[in-house]
């Protein structure tokens, strides 16, 4: 892999619903071999910029460029080369984890021998080897997103974007995936992950951007973006906390 390389890069991206603009020329680059993490407030473009780099959501404007590929002219070798948790994954959920699973492998093209291993080991890796015979609508909100996260990896690819990766999982299970996600990128992977939990991107990513209003607000080397504070006061100082009016919800107090 060549020094300096950008596994993901978006370009001037805009996009509008009706009067909202919710990604306003969003600008950002995503280095080769990193983990990075997307950070922002409810409501800042983060699930509609990730929509854009995967090719869920076509732009009003602008480019997403996956290690060399353009999601939008060239998506089939882009989407080859990326695997992808959306927010609110939608799955074939009447099939089992088993059979979801090689349904998506063979899918993405890889060898029905290779999905036959590949699925066994990523069942037993995130701890669904017993219900993997089970109904997919029958899994829990947690295991859902296991399921989804293997989907995303089943044909190994060079890039992963996932949204809210962690969200309704359990401790346990949240080591799993952080163990994998970490071996995924010391083999020379590139992580791109959305979430709201401070602690977990300060703990996980070594770069991030924090996105406001659509906008990127501060990106590059977590140590840079975070300045000698911790990520969350960092974070709440760039896109500004709210304080509660003292009278507000005055009738949820008993005394
Ligand atoms: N399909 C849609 N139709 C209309 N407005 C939308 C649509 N999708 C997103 N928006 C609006 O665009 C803005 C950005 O939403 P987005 O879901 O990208 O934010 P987010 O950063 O992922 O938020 P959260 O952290 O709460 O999930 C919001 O104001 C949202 O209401």
């Amino acid at each position: 892999m060549a020094v300096n390389q950008i596994a993901l890069s978006l370009q001037g991206l805009h996009k509008s619903f009706g009067a909202k603009l919710a990604v306003d020329d969003l600008t950002l680059e995503v280095p080769a071999g990193s983990m990075f993490g997307l950070v922002g407030p409810n409501g800042a473009g983060k699930t509609t910029t990730l929509s854009m780099a995967t090719g869920l959501l076509r732009p009003d404007a602008g480019r997403a460029v996956v290690l060399g590929a353009d999601v939008w002219s060239d998506p089939a070798a882009a989407k080859a080369l990326m695997g992808v948790l959306p927010d609110g994954l939608r799955l074939f959920d009447r099939l089992s984890g088993r059979e979801l699973l090689r349904y998506v492998g063979l899918l993405r093209s890889v060898p029905a021998e290779l999905v036959t291993a590949r699925s066994g080991e990523l069942l037993e890796a995130l701890g669904l080897t017993e219900d993997a015979d089970n109904l997919v609508v029958d899994y829990s909100a947690g295991m859902t997103k296991k399921i989804g996260l293997a989907c995303a990896l089943i044909h190994a690819p060079r890039l992963l974007l996932l949204d809210e990766p962690l969200e309704a999982v359990d401790p346990v299970s949240g080591e799993t995936i952080r163990a994998i996600l970490r071996s995924y990128v010391a083999g020379g992977g590139t992580v791109v992950l959305s979430s709201h939990v401070m602690e977990l991107v300060e703990s996980l990513c070594d770069t991030v951007a924090v996105v406001a209003q659509g906008r990127v607000l501060a990106t590059g080397p977590l140590d840079e973006v975070r300045a000698g504070e911790s990520l969350q006061r960092r974070f709440i100082s760039l896109v500004g906390g709210r304080e509660l009016d003292q009278e507000a919800l005055a009738w949820l107090r008993s005394s």
